[in-house]
């Protein structure tokens, strides 16, 4: 129940820290270090996962994507400027932090290791075609805002009518690759998967698996959820507050033959294999 309470409280214990000059607010109010790293994947439901997560009393997350173990002029900035984007906590609370370029960057599970090798990891994944074709539709929105020039997937995708293994989505949905470089360091059991395409369709065992991963007490209720029909998507429930994610989430996505769809599928099959081998566990992918 304090927790409870503390959790609601999180404003204006920003407000009491930061408002007190001479340092008398509570000394314990501080903001720490992720206990656990939402790593990826990219388009995967990162940022579903993370707002589910916040709906606990005992978890405090930052808002922003950091890349701060992925791009070098973050990582430059140091350790200090790292913990300084994180929310302010209790002692007790958890602090989750969500990039989803994590999962990709080579040097992202040596540098993770090397800050806090104890560091939980959570991985949320989805049928990696589905996830090149939503990534696909992110870049190609963010291209038209631009008002750059965009290529249709079908052309990046396929090469002279095979697929193009050079195509960056592509290569992002290489699961078993990325993965391979987090188990060189992290043990299986520090990093637990999130099936996304379960997230969206009822998002509450799903939670419930992550507070047991998490080693939190069981606070999150069925109740905290509820399908919007308007949105097409389960949204949150809290303390009398309804949210949805934005717009962003859940757009329609940019069109793609049957054919070429299919040929990804195939294409793959074998590399799909390979990933429920290493995590110990089958998916039903396309
Ligand atoms: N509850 C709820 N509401 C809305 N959207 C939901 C939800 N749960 C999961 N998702 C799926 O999250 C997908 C976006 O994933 P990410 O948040 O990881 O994207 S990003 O990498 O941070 O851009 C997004 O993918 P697209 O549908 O392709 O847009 C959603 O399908």
């Amino acid at each position: 129940q304090l927790l409870v309470c503390l959790h609601e409280l999180r404003a204006s214990l920003t407000s009491v820290t930061s408002a007190s000059p001479s340092g008398t607010s509570n000394a314990s109010a501080l903001q720490r270090l992720p206990g656990a790293i939402i790593i990826g994947v990219r388009k995967g439901g990162t940022r579903a996962l993370l707002e589910m997560l916040n709906l606990h009393p005992e978890v405090e997350v930052a808002k922003n994507e950091i890349h701060y173990f992925n791009l070098d002029e973050n990582f430059r900035k140091g350790l200090d400027w790292y913990r300084a984007q994180m929310p302010v906590t209790l002692p007790g609370q958890l602090t989750v932090e969500k990039t989803p370029g994590y999962f990709t960057a080579p040097l992202a599970p040596k540098r993770i290791w090397a800050t806090n090798p104890a560091v939980k990891l959570l991985l949320i994944i989805r049928d990696p075609a589905e996830r090149l074709v939503s990534d696909y539709t992110q870049v190609l929105h963010n291209r038209i805002q631009q008002n750059k020039p965009y290529q249709a997937l079908e052309e990046l995708l396929l090469s002279q009518g095979h697929i193009n293994p050079k195509y960056k989505a592509l290569q992002r949905s290489f699961y078993y690759q990325h993965l391979a470089r987090w188990l060189e360091l992290f043990p299986r059991e520090q990093m637990h998967i999130v099936d996304g395409e379960a997230l969206i369709r009822n998002p509450f065992p799903e939670l419930q698996k992550a507070e047991t991963f998490l080693e939190l007490p069981p606070r999150i209720k069925p109740d905290n959820f509820y399908f919007n029909v308007t949105k097409g998507f389960y949204c949150m429930l809290s303390a009398g507050h309804d949210k949805c994610l934005d717009e962003s989430k859940g757009r329609p996505h940019a069109p793609l033959s049957n054919e070429a769809f299919q040929k990804l599928c195939r294409y793959l099959r074998v590399p799909n294999q390979i990933f429920f081998r290493m995590v110990g566990q089958r998916f039903d992918w396309c």
